[in-house]
């Protein structure tokens, strides 16, 4: 206790300098003293009392009613406490409530209250007890005044929550269970043993006709109720499929009584005393993100608000007057607001836990000198599926064939039942042929032998590569060629295509890029898919378009106002809707928390920008670091221009010193050395999209 607390405080002093609320580090502070002194009287106590115990002749008759009652209502909350915790679990399981399962369990507030205050019951029985068979009685009555103080100031101090991965001592009470139940039961087994010595002196033990025998048998039986009531209490949790809030590995953090009291806010924390703090608005899926920025030496704090979309003013708390860089969500409006809120807490980092970075001004975020980061890469194959998801569902009207079924309307087998369109030899169009735009034709033509029809800004020669091999394949195999061509124009695609799926980014260029006119130019019979953002679409023309046009189909997993669908989408047949869930594969979400995670760090560590944001695979490795950098930064040319010359020195100086053997040519501007000595591979500026590799 006495070395944790010296870490502590030693620790909240570097928060002070770094401008941490000062509250709180008094919080701290206080129970770490209380528990000095009781240690110290613990010692003082034992030492003068086992030497010389002068006993009572017996205990006045009000203070052993006290005890039986401070006893008893120990009993009681000890007894109904499990019960109680089932009862919840059941009921909450029903309706879905997860905030009362957490309630019932020593991690919420009022579980944590309910913990202390039984245990406290527990020791004052025995403490009262030993004030009565022993002098000086005070000793007794100040450890019990210590206890009850320290106990409830740690509850305003979140002790449980402090959970350093650096301090051995944290590591060694929180991760090896039989030293923190040691540390747990220490000073009851004190008192009893001091009990045992005065009452083995005049009397035989297990003699129960004498008050202090009895009372002690019964404070025995309730010193075992914590641990039973601690394995009911567990096991009833497992067997509802929440272990993990019990286990000492899991360090929630529900923002202590006190915070909790001043603002509804729960936040989780990890590494509380991280030198860089980074705010996360959501929980991630994962914890790698978190072990990874905790090793990089940050203090992680993770919003747990209930409400789906925080709004400006949210954040804005959560920035606070301290904050390093921040993980958010597409559903967030970075703008100067939330900029400058970042930039005067000492922000020098913003990563999108996505792809598309849309609802961020990335002009604002220039301003201030904030890095904003996106997570390119890890999500092109999984939107990619979903996109061809929605392609055979609608082609084959799954989910009409689906609810047909289970209105319990077939009645067998019909030549015109949910009759839908043949995929293989038609043609697929893509609008924007990017990383998931190509992935999405790739996937369309290899699996399903359709023709790709594509439009994009750029040329995509690798997917014309691809589609030709394998057209040349088929062929050799005496089937039927697929054939790419690449359209001059939009309107092209939408006219020949009988499946169009929308990938490209969502700005000013593409807002409304399919709209009235244009849905009137694709086939009557045509399957629209749009995995890209909302408004690419007119979602009101599409609406009237899917009411005229009972054969188009649509399969969408974005809208134009999230998460609100226009008026009457809901009831066409003949449109497929899911929520946005194009990116929800388990390895996708963890791999974006982790890029956004690194994202955010790497610039606060000042680490280069990783050369490919195409190519983040060397950040996904579980069983190695990553490297150090940020995996993808868009406005890493306007925050550090200096970055690119110093880049070109570095090249020309490492080929002449090194055995360079390649270079990469690549659009982005962003120069980066990448591999090792021995195998160094340049990625420099060129104005071609497409990369080439020049060998030296
Ligand atoms: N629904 C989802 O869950 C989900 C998941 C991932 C990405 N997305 C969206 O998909 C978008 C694309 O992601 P990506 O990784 O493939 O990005 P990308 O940058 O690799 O591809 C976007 C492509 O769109 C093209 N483009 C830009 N403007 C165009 C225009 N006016 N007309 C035609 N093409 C144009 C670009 O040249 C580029 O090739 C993201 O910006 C995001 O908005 C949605
Ligand atoms: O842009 C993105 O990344 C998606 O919309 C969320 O996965």
């Amino acid at each position: 206790m006495g070395e944790l607390g010296l870490k502590m405080q030693v620790k909240m002093g570097k928060e002070k300098e770094r401008g941490r609320p000062e509250k709180l580090s008094v919080y701290l502070y206080i129970p770490n003293i209380v528990g000095y002194m009781r240690v110290v009287l613990n010692c003082v106590a034992f030492v003068l009392l086992c030497v010389s115990p002068t006993k009572h002749s017996s205990p006045s008759f009000i203070s052993s009613a006290f005890v039986v009652m401070l006893w008893m209502a120990g009993a009681l909350v000890y007894l109904t406490k499990p019960r109680l915790a089932i009862t919840v679990i059941i009921c909450t399981r029903k309706l879905e409530l997860d905030s009362f399962l957490l309630l019932s369990s020593s991690v919420s507030t009022f579980g944590a209250v309910l913990d202390m205050v039984t245990d406290r019951v527990s020791t004052a029985c025995l403490l009262v007890i030993l004030s009565q068979v022993y002098r000086p009685s005070l000793v007794f009555l100040s450890l019990l005044a210590l206890d009850i103080a320290s106990h409830w100031l740690q509850m305003y101090s979140s002790h449980k929550d402090v959970k350093d991965s650096t301090s051995w001592l944290f590591r060694l009470y929180y991760g090896n269970r039989i030293f923190m139940c040691y540390c747990c039961v220490s000073c009851e087994v004190l008192y009893i043993i001091l009990l045992l010595i005065a009452n083995n002196q005049t009397e035989n033990l297990l003699n129960v006709s004498s008050l202090p025998s009895l009372l002690l048998c019964l404070l025995s039986t309730q010193l075992l109720m914590k641990p039973v009531s601690r394995i009911m209490d567990t096991s009833a949790l497992s067997r509802y499929g929440e272990p993990k809030v019990l286990s000492f590995e899991t360090p929630l953090h529900r923002n202590t009584l006190f915070s909790a009291m001043s603002k509804p806010v729960a936040i989780e924390v990890y590494n509380p005393n991280g030198k860089y703090r980074v705010v996360s608005t959501k929980p991630m899926p994962g914890t790698r993100w978190i072990n990874l920025l905790v090793d990089q030496g940050c203090r992680v704090e993770i919003c747990h608000l209930k409400k789906t979309i925080l709004s400006v003013e949210d954040i804005i708390d959560l920035i606070g007057n301290r904050c390093d860089g921040v993980i958010g969500q597409l559903t967030e409006d970075w703008g100067e607001t939330l900029f400058s809120a970042l930039s005067k807490a000492g922000g020098k980092a913003f990563s999108n836990m996505a792809v598309g970075y849309n609802n961020v001004d990335v002009e604002a975020a220039n301003k201030y000198g904030i890095a904003v980061g996106n997570t390119p890469g890890v999500l092109t194959e999984t939107t990619a599926e979903l996109a061809a998801s929605l392609s055979l569902a609608a082609a084959r009207r799954i989910v009409e064939a689906d609810g047909f079924m289970r209105a319990g309307l077939y009645e067998g087998w019909l030549p015109h039942l949910f009759v839908g369109n043949l995929l293989k030899g038609q043609t697929v169009g893509v609008i924007g042929a990017g990383r998931i735009g190509s992935a999405y034709a790739r996937m369309m033509v290899e699996g399903f032998k359709m023709n790709l029809i594509y439009f994009d800004l750029y040329q995509s020669t690798r997917l014309e590569k691809f589609v030709t091999a394998y057209g040349q394949f088929l062929k050799a195999n005496g089937e039927q060629p697929v054939t790419w061509k690449r359209a001059s124009s939009m309107e092209e695609v939408l006219r020949e295509a009988d499946l169009i799926s929308l990938h490209p980014v969502l700005d000013k260029t593409t807002y409304h890029l399919v709209n009235k006119e244009r849905l009137a130019m694709m086939k009557k019979e045509a399957i629209l898919v749009n995995c890209s953002r909302g408004p690419v679409i007119d979602e009101e023309a599409l609406v009237n378009h899917l009411r005229e046009n009972p054969m188009f189909r649509v399969g969408l997993d974005v809208f134009e106002e999230e998460p609100f669908m226009k008026p009457g989408l809901a009831d066409m047949k003949n449109a497929i809707v899911v929520p946005h869930i194009a990116s929800a594969s388990k390895w996708t979400r963890e791999g974006m928390a982790t890029l956004a995670a690194l994202n955010v760090v790497g610039r606060i560590k000042g680490y280069p920008i990783w050369s490919d944001p195409n190519r983040v695979d060397p950040f996904l490795n579980e069983n190695a670091s990553p490297p150090n950098a940020s995996p993808s930064i868009v406005n890493s040319k306007a925050l550090d221009q200096s970055f690119r010359k110093l880049s070109m020195e570095h090249i020309v100086s490492a080929y002449k010193r090194t055995k360079t053997r390649a270079i990469l040519l690549d659009y982005d501007g962003t120069l980066m050395p990448q591999g090792d000595e021995s195998n160094l591979v340049f990625i420099v500026s060129a104005k071609s999209r497409e990369r080439e590799q020049v060998q030296m």
